[in-house]
């Protein structure tokens, strides 16, 4: 592989940028939490929204489950995403509420056990909370590496979906050089 292949450098800043997420520092992390909390709540999408994509924390992600229990409290329905267990390059996402049993997956993270009737198909979520590791000002974002984002998120112009991506300003960098299948975030919260 080349030196500056676009791919070897994308690992490159996968790996720091994950490193730099998991080493901030507690109390920037706990105030840069709290704003995004509250931009979130105020946002007309979140409140106009009645089902909601989210994801359980790991590596470093801003602590989620706060969120969680605002959007509960709101009456909002909740889902995660689970990797499907057949098309294993795709996500689903199932309802999440106080009862559900979680299971790790794979990749350590806890996701809902499959059950069919917690399934919602992905047109008719309003709002997709999207998890990133590194941003750029076009917000084009480097995920984790699977493309499950990038693949859930291809077509999301030509539904109502709507994506947010969030993350810590940390996790912004100068400029990703993206590929084809990309997706460019409407939007990105960062605090
Ligand atoms: N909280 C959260 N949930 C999420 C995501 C996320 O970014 N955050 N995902 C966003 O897509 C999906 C999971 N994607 C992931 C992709 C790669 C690895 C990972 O650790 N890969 C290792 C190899 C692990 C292995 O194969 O055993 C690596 O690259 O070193 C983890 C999660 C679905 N759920
Ligand atoms: N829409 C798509 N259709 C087919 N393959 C895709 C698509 N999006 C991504 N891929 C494939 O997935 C792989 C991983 O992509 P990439 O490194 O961009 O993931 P990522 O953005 O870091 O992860 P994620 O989207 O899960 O957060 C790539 O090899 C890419 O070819």
């Amino acid at each position: 592989m080349q030196k500056n292949s676009p791919v070897l450098a994308t690992h490159d800043i996968r790996k720091k940028v994950r490193q730099r997420r998991r080493e901030l520092d507690s109390s920037l992390r706990y105030q840069a939490e709290q704003s995004i909390y509250q931009q979130l709540q105020q946002h007309p999408k979140i409140l106009a929204a009645k089902h909601i994509a989210i994801f359980l924390s790991f590596d470093g992600e801003l602590n989620t489950q706060p969120i969680i229990e605002y959007l509960w409290q709101q009456n909002k329905s909740v889902y995660l995403p689970i990797i499907h267990p057949f098309n294993r390059k795709h996500l689903m996402f199932l309802r999440y509420d106080r009862h559900t049993q979680l299971a790790r997956n794979q990749f350590g993270i806890l996701e809902p056990k499959l059950n069919v009737n917690h399934v919602i198909p992905f047109h008719q979520l309003n709002v997709v909370l999207t998890p990133l590791v590194a941003f750029d000002h076009r917000n084009y974002r480097i995920g984790m590496g699977g493309g499950y984002y990038d693949r859930l998120l291809a077509d999301y112009q030509k539904t109502s979906v709507y994506p947010i991506g969030i993350a810590f300003n940390c996790q912004q960098i100068a400029h990703i050089d993206n590929q084809p299948w990309d997706v460019q975030l409407p939007e990105i919260i960062s605090a």
